[in-house]
């Protein structure tokens, strides 16, 4: 497994599993468990995906059938918009802790940046707070553009480590790839895979034939060689295994150049200028 270098000194590894869209039952627990027991040690879980206890479950077995200790993992979960403000963050992430299991996490992310930035602030704050108390390893954040950032780093005394975004072949996000690297923040990457759709892709499927790797491996390729950590999603064994299956191979300059060129600044997600849950 390979490694991010946040800059606080934390480490976070390169590749993780996603899990939203997966049911809350042995579906999750099985997914979560095979991706531990395969060599994945980051899952990218969230309070509003409605499968932390069954996620609980896989990491648990996961571990066990690892033979790895629970400091191996990086485990992340995100904070939703319902439970933003002062009052509720504390709540909010001891009942994620005990739907999944644990004791602390790796980190805890703002789902949202939301439409209203006292709150937001606020709910930041809350956030450093837990920090403050050792109560979580990193903080970061979701869905935040550059205005929502400035705003942050305007305030903030603990800056975000990472800030997890929409980002594939069909929306490269170089403005806000520029940024988050002058200001030492990590980006990460949700639908990586476009939710299946960019698979089918003729530039991607001719690369993936050029250097007998599948559609996927050369995306999850091609985001490591951005610097940009990701969590593609699957339940199926096989792909799961596929999916972490990057490191023995690179991507040629050009190669990356013409995956680039597929940019159309589309996104699948809402935009996170206007979404407010
Ligand atoms: N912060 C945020 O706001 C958001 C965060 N996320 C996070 O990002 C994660 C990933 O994004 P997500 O939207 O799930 O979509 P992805 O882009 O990861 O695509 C998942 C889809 O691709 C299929 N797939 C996975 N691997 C392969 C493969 N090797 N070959 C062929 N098909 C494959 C999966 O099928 P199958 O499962 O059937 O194998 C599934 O249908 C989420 O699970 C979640 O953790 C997602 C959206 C928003
Ligand atoms: O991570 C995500 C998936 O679930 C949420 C809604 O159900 C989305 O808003 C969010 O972006």
């Amino acid at each position: 497994m390979a490694y991010t270098n946040f800059y606080n000194g934390n480490q976070m590894p390169t590749i993780g599993l996603g899990v939203f869209r997966v049911e809350n039952d042995d579906t999750a627990k099985e997914a979560v468990k095979h991706a531990i027991v395969s060599g994945y040690r980051s899952i990218d879980a969230a309070y509003i995906y409605g499968n932390e206890s069954k996620v609980g479950e896989g990491i648990a077995e996961g571990i066990k059938d690892a033979n790895i200790k629970r400091e191996d993992l990086f485990i992340t979960s995100k904070l939703w918009i319902d439970d933003y403000g002062q009052e509720n963050v504390s709540d909010a992430y001891h009942k994620s802790l005990n739907l999944l299991g644990l004791d602390y996490l790796d980190l805890y992310l703002m789902h949202w940046p939301g439409t209203n930035e006292t709150l937001l602030l606020e709910t930041w704050a809350s956030l450093e707070s837990l920090y403050n108390q050792g109560l979580v390893k990193n903080i970061g954040v979701s869905n935040f553009n550059i205005k929502h950032l400035e705003m942050l780093l305007n305030h903030a005394q603990i800056k975000p480590v990472i800030n997890q975004v929409e980002f594939h072949p069909n929306l490269i996000q170089t403005e806000l790839r520029t940024y988050l690297k002058e200001q030492n923040i990590k980006m990460e990457s949700w639908s990586p895979l476009m939710n299946g759709e960019i698979l089918s892709n003729p530039v991607i499927k001719n690369i993936a034939q050029e250097i007998n790797k599948s559609p996927a491996q050369v995306i999850i390729r091609w985001n490591i060689d951005h610097d940009v950590i990701t969590i593609p999603k699957s339940i199926t064994p096989s792909r799961i295994e596929e999916n972490l299956n990057v490191y023995d191979f690179k991507l040629t300059h050009d190669q990356i150049e013409q995956i680039d060129a597929l940019n159309q600044d589309k996104r699948i997600g809402p935009d996170p200028a206007e979404f407010n849950g």
